[in-house]
């Protein structure tokens, strides 16, 4: 018998390098460089028109960046064509701000849809599995609701379960409190982290809501004019000593060290 342990996994799970991309000889971004920790919560920062859509759109490679690397578990995504991304897609899941649940179809139906659409699991595998993530997150009471006839809350529920449905290794979040009230941003920040101990996903958390830095965030990375100025953890962002993201933490009401 071999005496070798096994190997461990590298501990970033997504790198990227460089990554640029123009839009009609503009430059959005313009060489972001930062790593995604796995099993970890990694929050993208940025104000207004700093790039966070665009840069969404590249990580899962639903853009071509123009240069760069994105290297998910040490392979370079960005030169692969639609046919080799197939495997690589199926490691991400994508929550759009929690919401975009089919009207017409029941939420039980909702969560089923992924798994009928890319598996070819049979109807009793596909009930198991959809009533164990609605169940996981304390929905399984509204699998044969309409997204209509449930609180919002519940329907972010709901759409996080599809999101998990189909066992990503890294949870893409899109702005998750955009519009929301603070109370309501806090308890989506709950479900992040709630989801990200439960699963061991890698989080990559999209937003410019300073709060979810400190409540849930294990990395900060602030996108700035395109370019990752701060990759640090959050009390290090604290002590920065970059004047831009000085300068937008304090504008967002947080107080430095
Ligand atoms: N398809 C496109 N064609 C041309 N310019 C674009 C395109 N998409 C984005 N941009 C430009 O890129 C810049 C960054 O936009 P992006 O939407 O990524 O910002 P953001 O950080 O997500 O901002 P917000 O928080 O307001 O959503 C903006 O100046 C925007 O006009």
């Amino acid at each position: 018998m071999s005496d070798e342990k096994p190997a461990e996994k590298d501990p970033i799970q997504v790198r990227i390098v460089d990554l640029k991309k123009s839009y009609e000889g503009v430059e959005v971004l313009r060489g972001v460089t930062f790593d995604v920790h796995r099993g970890k919560i990694n929050v993208v920062i940025g104000g207004s028109g700093a790039g966070k859509s665009v840069f969404t759109r590249q990580l899962l490679r639903l853009e071509q960046p123009d240069s760069g690397r994105i290297e998910v578990d040490g392979v370079d995504i960005v030169p692969l064509d639609d046919w080799q991304l197939v495997p690589i897609r199926k490691k991400f899941g994508m929550v759009f701000q929690f919401g975009a649940l089919f009207d017409s179809m029941t939420c039980f139906e909702n969560v089923a849809f992924p798994l009928r659409e890319h598996t070819k699991m049979k109807r009793k595998e596909i009930e198991e599995r959809v009533m164990q993530r609605l169940g996981d997150l304390n929905v399984a009471h509204a699998a044969k609701k309409l997204p209509g006839q449930i609180s919002g809350g519940m329907a972010k529920r709901v759409a996080l379960a599809r999101a998990l449905v189909l066992e990503p290794e890294i949870l893409v979040y899109d702005e998750p409190t955009s519009g929301l009230d603070p109370v309501s941003s806090r308890l989506v920040d709950d479900l992040i982290a709630e989801t990200s101990s439960k699963y061991g996903v890698s989080s990559v958390v999209i937003t410019h809501d300073m709060a979810s830095v400190f409540k849930i965030g294990h990395r900060v990375n602030m996108l700035y004019q395109g370019r990752i100025e701060e990759s640090c953890t959050p009390d290090e962002i604290l002590r920065t000593d970059k004047q831009v993201v000085r300068d937008f933490l304090v504008a967002s009401g947080v107080k430095m060290q």
